[in-house]
Parts: structure tokens; sequence; C-alpha cells
């Protein structure tokens, strides 16, 4: 079982399934499409949200920070995406880096989390949208959606009698499957468009609210620390604030899993990934330091940052053109995107074996029909019935999780496997992870927190030294600059924010990590009872190209035979 749960997928499999997956006649995505499927599957709901959020209740004037803090996290993370994605070409991201790297039960783990990223969180934003256009219809009184006395909407559209169902998403969820099932060209052009607005909507909000900009607004820039009961403020309220914006920034590694489908793959996906996170960030910042030039931060509405500050300065036609965009163009685009390389995970894991296999079935458009089809109803549903306000952070600290996963892939590829250094960088990542919940937990301590820091400094000499003597740098493609500092530092950044969920979403993820390795060893006993699990390596795991003798083929592991 041990062997199992840690035998490596070798690259020249990954490779050859790839291909056999995408031939080339599937090749359409170009740089700007790509970049279209990072910038369109990261804007959405987040910096809507959650930028009045945390300038509301953690930083204040400062709120900036927060999302530079987490956009710097996002952007060392994005370089390891943009490696591993040309070194290990596979629809599957994570899965697949982890499957070569790290061993199938990292692989089963990076699987998860994806699912997390696309259909989990893909879903949180299909039933943001039907509570947004709720509240927009309970204001205008339209739809048959009012607002009582004080204020509350009743709307059929997002909870219908109170029972927490969400008609609004269902509706979303199944117009964007609908588009998916169109295929994969006219996915691609219905988002450039919606990309184009959505970045214009981004803009508008950035310049007309710079109109209104008052200086007097944001002095203090740094709250003091709890300056009442409902700010948190200082350096403290700007770190948890990172957390909070993480939420806007998932989506950006989903470039990776189309590496099999760009027309130039070496040369855009990691272009495309390394510039959407930067153009997001910049955009990010922006738009959050212009909020809270307009509006005195006691005065910014948690849930609708922008919207009630534009209220608040009299521009009420643009609160309109925001609320319009949200519904038309930026919810609906996050959630194509999402739901886009989610049936593209599931058909690289069906191949493995580890799905039933009409999940890989793919119709002459390019399409996993079955795959977008099932994934589809799970969507739909799950937007439909769970409230997701309570799943926030569970998202967040599997995809956290994903990210560091996909760094310590870089670091294995990179000291080739080689058993020493892969030990001192398991130690290094258990350190960082102590390291990342020693400095949260004590924070305003600053002898803990003096201690949080040495700590961070000896564990990156310690990576220096155990890695900079034999790294692999004889990669063609995009090589990430300074390994393995910056994926360490990557590491211990996740880290940092993952210490600061709230505890509830850390039970969360703790026991969703208990529930998949439960799952995934009672699978491996089946299948293995079965007989249907074929030793798939027949050669070194870190060959590039197939063993001679194998007569293997490449349309799934279980076929393949050891020779
Ligand atoms: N895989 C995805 N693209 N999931 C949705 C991401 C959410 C997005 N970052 C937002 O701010 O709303």
């Amino acid at each position: 079982m041990a062997t199992r749960l840690l035998r490596r997928k070798p690259l020249w499999l990954i490779k050859q399934q790839a291909e056999d997956q995408a031939p080339s006649t599937l090749r359409v995505y170009d740089f700007v499409s790509l970049l279209a499927v990072g910038v369109g599957g990261t804007i959405g709901s987040g910096i809507f949200v959650l930028a009045g959020t945390i300038a509301h209740a953690y930083a204040g004037p400062a709120t900036c920070l927060s999302w530079l803090g987490a956009g710097l996290t996002c952007l060392v993370t994005a370089l390891a995406y943009a490696e591993l994605a040309c070194r290990i070409p596979s629809a599957g991201s994570t899965y697949s880096f982890a499957s070569h790297a790290a061993g199938e039960i990292f692989g089963v783990y990076g699987a998860f989390f994806l699912t997390l990223e696309y259909g989990l969180a893909g879903s949180a934003v299909a039933r943001s949208w039907g509570d947004k256009v709720a509240y927009y219809a309970s204001d205008l009184e339209v739809l048959g959606c009012r607002n009582d006395e004080q204020g509350i909407e009743t709307c059929w559209i997002n909870s219908l009698g109170g029972s927490g169902v969400n008609p609004g998403a269902t509706l979303l969820c199944i117009l964007m499957v609908s588009v998916l099932l169109g295929g994969v060209e006219m996915g691609r052009k219905a988002l450039n468009v919606l990309v184009v607005f959505k970045i214009l909507l981004v803009l508008f909000v950035i310049i007309v609210g710079a109109l209104y900009f008052d200086p007097a607004n944001i002095s203090p820039f740094i709250p003091d620390p709890a300056p009442d009961a409902n700010m948190v403020g200082g350096s403290h309220g700007i770190f948890l604030g990172s957390t909070i914006a993480f939420f806007g920034y998932i989506g950006f590694d989903e470039v990776a899993c189309l590496v099999m489908e760009a027309t130039d793959p070496h040369r855009d996906v990691p272009v495309a990934i390394i510039a959407t996170i930067f153009i997001i960030t910049v955009l990010y910042i922006l738009a959050s330091f212009v909020l809270v030039g307009m509006v005195p931060t006691a005065s910014i509405n948690a849930d609708e940052g922008f919207g009630s500050a534009f209220a608040y300065v009299g521009a009420d036609w643009a609160v309109h053109i925001i609320m319009i965009g949200q519904i038309l163009v930026v919810l609906p685009a996050v959630v194509l995107v999402s739901f886009l390389p989610q049936s593209r995970l599931q058909a690289t894991v069906a191949i493995d074996g580890m799905l039933p296999r009409i999940f890989a079935h793919k119709a002459s458009n390019g399409n996993f029909v079955y795959g977008v089809i099932l994934s589809g109803i799970f969507m739909t549903l799950t937007s439909t019935f769970v409230p997701f306000h309570n799943l926030n952070d569970l998202i967040s600290g599997g995809i956290l999780l994903s990210f560091i996963l996909t760094n310590i892939c870089l670091l294995f590829v990179r000291v080739q496997h080689r058993r020493q250094p892969m030990i001192l960088i398991i130690l290094f990542v258990i350190g960082t992870a102590l390291t990342g919940f020693a400095t949260v937990k004590a924070w305003g301590d600053t002898l803990s927190y003096a201690f949080g820091f040495a700590t961070l400094v000896i564990f990156v000499v310690l990576a220096l030294v155990i890695c900079g003597l034999d790294i692999d740098d004889k990669v063609e493609t995009f090589r990430v600059p300074l390994v393995p500092l910056i994926p360490c530092v990557a590491i211990q950044a996740n880290w940092f924010l993952f210490a600061q969920l709230s505890s509830q979403g850390l039970v969360q993820v703790a026991v969703l990590l208990g529930a998949i390795a439960a799952a995934y060893i009672l699978f491996a006993l089946y299948s293995t009872t079965r007989g249907g699990d074929h030793v798939r390596l027949a050669g070194s795991e870190d060959e590039d190209v197939p063993p001679h003798s194998s007569s293997a083929t490449v349309t799934g592991v279980t076929e393949i035979e050891l020779t």
C-alpha cells in the first residue's frame, strides 16, 4: 500500500496521455485567449465584495496593502505554475504535477483541491450571482421582488420562501454549462468578449471613483489597532485582510490547465499566467485604494463596497452600471471559466483509472461531453442548495494547500527526486507551517514574532544550502529564477495566509484532508483486490521517454502492462 501511495507517474506517460487527449487540431488558445481565461476566471465577486469587507472591518484605508500582500503571495506561486505547466504539460495541473513529483496520494489531494477551486468556488460565485440579482431586483422592486420597511428584501430569486434555495444560481449554472457544451471554440469566444467588458468595468470603477477621491478619508492610513469593536486595525488587520483578499485571486492558475490546447504553450502559457497575476494585482490595488478614498471607512458597506461608495457620493448612475456590469458580465464570466477546466481535470483522472472512464469520453467538438454534463449537474445542485458563507475558508484553505503542494513539486523536480534533499525539503515545509502558525497565533507578542522570523530565515538558508548545490537548471522552457529561494518564500507566505483562516475553516480543511485519505485508501484496496491496478511503471519514473520493452498504450494507465 505504501508503495502505491508514493509511486510516481512517469513524465513520458503524462506527456503521451496529454497528447492523446488534445490532438493538435484543438489547439485554439492563443496568448490573448489564455490571458482572457486567467483574468476572466479571477476577477469576480472577490474584489466587489471583499474590498468593502476588508476596508470596513480589518485594514481601513490600508486595504490596498492587504491586496498587495495576497497578490505577492500569488505571484511567487504563479511562477511555479508557469514552470511546471511547461515541464509537465497536462490538463491535470496540480494533480499531474503532484502525481509525477510527489506520488499518487498527493496527486489525489491535488485533484480534490482543484475541484474546490473549479467546481466549488465556481458554484459559490454562481450563488452570489443569484444574491446579487435578488438584491438589485428588490432595490428596483422588479421581477416580483421588494424591500420591506426595514430594508429587508424578499425575493424568490435567491431564497425561495426563506429556505436558502437559490434558483438564480441554478439558472446561471445551466446557462454556463450549455455554453461549455457548445464546444471549445464557443466557450473561448464568449469568454474573450466577457473579459473585455469585465476589465472595462474595473477601470470604470477606478477612474470614476478617483474623481470622488478625498484625501481626508485616508488619514490616518493605517488605523490604530482595534480602534473600535468593529475594526481589527493595525498591521494585524492588514495581514488578516490578505487572507480574506486571497479569494479574489483564486483562478489565475487555470491557465495551466489549458497548456495542451494552447497554440504556442511554451511561450504563451507562462507569460499568460504571470501577466494575469500582475494585471489583477495592479487593478485590485488601485480599485481598493480608490474605494477607501471615496468614503470614510466606517461608512463603507461590508458587503457591497463599491455600490455603497458610489451611492454615498451621490453617483447613483454609477451604482447601476456597477450592478448591471457584475450581473451581466463579471460573475457569469467567472462561473464559465471555473467550470471550464473541471471536465478536463476529471478526464485526466479518469484516464488514470481513478474515475469512471465515461469522464474521459471526448466528442468531436473537443468536449468531454459526459464530464461537462455530470460535473455541471453536481455544480448546479451545489450552488442551488448549499449556503456558501460557511465554506469560503474551506475553499481558500484547500487552494492554499494546493499552492504549497505545487511549490513542493517544483522543488522536488528541481532536485531531481534525490532522497536527501527531498527529506530536507519536507522538513522545511513542516518547519514553515509551524512558523506560520506560531507567528499568527502569537500576534502582537514581539518575542514570538521575532522567533517566527528567525526560524523563517534559518529555514530559507537551510533550503538554499540543501538545494543550491545541485539544482536542475537544464530546462529549455520557462524557468523560475532564484530556485529554491522563490518557492521557499512562496511556501512560507502561503502557510502564513493559511494559518490566518478562521478556526472553523481550519477544522473543515482538516476533516476534508482526513476524508480524502480515507476515500483514497478504500479505493486503493478495492482496485487492488479486483486486480484492476496494473503496475504502471515499467521503467524509471523520471524518464522522459517510454521504456523500449513496454507494450504500453497511452489510453489509460490500467491498460499498461508490466513487461
Ligand atoms: N476557479 C475559479 N475561477 N473560481 C472562482 C474564483 C473566484 C474569483 N477569484 C472571485 O473573486 O470571485
